[in-house]
């Protein structure tokens, strides 16, 4: 079994944290966490105020952006400036946000993951597994994903629900027919990934009702790559690389979204 807790896995001591839109709801959690597992937070950047460079302790080893898309270019530059490895936790990342995490890339771990659960993970491998059998079926399941999240959320679809359709696609297995979405209901999100047949439905549902699972994410992800060699991730990837290590299923460099 593999712990998901965020620790060390080098030698050179423990990350030190910036945390991007540390004010945010995400941000807040993930700064609250890194308080309960006794992780240094030395830089943190808000909507109004971004310290500007400093030295030693002061600098981060790794930076978890939670605010938005937008704002990734300034993030990347920050990075290069103090050489720390970046976390996009932002769900609105289009090709120029794309383009400054893999330029950033070249020089540090970057992880792009619109999805921090482990649970998540857990769906997407799912979903993976259901593809690769789909050509065996009988009949070929027509998917489509439906998604809620708060009426707080900005964009849509969400990030998720996109990998989600990626990774069918991916396996080969189709085109996803179609992606919704709603805004309504409880903190925080759920995904329901749907194969549909003639006379039955197959629906893997990912439900969650906290920020707690992403913000652990988010430190198992930035402990994992604080000091690691430079490359461009997506979150699923490196949970695979955790959690899978020995698996040569992995598929690496797959086209999903997170
Ligand atoms: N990867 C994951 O598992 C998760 C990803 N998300 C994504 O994370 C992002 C943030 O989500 P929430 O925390 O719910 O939103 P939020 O709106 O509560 O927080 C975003 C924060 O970023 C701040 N911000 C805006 N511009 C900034 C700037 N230039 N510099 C620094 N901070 C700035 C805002 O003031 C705000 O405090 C969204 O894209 C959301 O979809 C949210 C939850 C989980
Ligand atoms: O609350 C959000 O916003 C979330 N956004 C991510 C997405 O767009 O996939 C991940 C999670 O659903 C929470």
């Amino acid at each position: 079994m593999v712990t998901i807790t965020p620790q060390d896995h080098r030698s050179g001591g423990p990350p030190r944290l910036g945390v991007v839109g540390a004010a945010g709801r995400l941000g807040a959690r993930v700064v609250q966490e890194c308080d309960r597992h006794g992780l240094a937070v030395v830089w943190t950047a808000t909507r109004t105020s971004w310290p500007t460079r400093q030295d030693g302790d002061a600098v981060p080893t790794v930076v978890v952006d939670a605010s938005r898309g937008d704002v990734l270019p300034r993030t990347a530059d920050y990075c290069r400036s103090v050489g720390a490895a970046l976390l996009v936790c932002a769900s609105d990342i289009g090709p120029a946000q794309r383009r400054a995490a893999a330029d950033l890339s070249t020089e540090v771990p970057v992880v792009l993951a619109a999805n921090l659960s482990i649970v998540n993970w857990l769906q997407h491998q799912l979903v993976r597994t259901a593809a690769a059998l789909s050509a065996r079926l009988p009949e070929v399941p027509e998917t489509s994903v439906l998604e809620r999240h708060t009426t707080a959320k900005r964009d849509r679809p969400s990030a998720t629900a996109r990998s989600l359709a990626g990774v069918w696609e991916t396996a080969g297995a189709g085109r996803t027919h179609e992606i919704a979405s709603y805004r309504a209901g409880l903190p925080v999100s759920e995904h329901r990934f749907a194969l549909g047949f003639a006379h039955e439905t197959l629906t893997i549902i990912h439900d969650v009702r906290d920020l707690g699972p992403a913000a652990l994410g988010a430190l198992t992800a930035a402990t994992w790559i604080h000091r690691g060699a430079p490359r461009l991730w997506t979150g699923t990837e490196l949970f695979d690389e955790i959690l899978l290590p020995d698996s040569s299923a992995t598929p690496r460099g797959s086209a999903s979204v997170t």
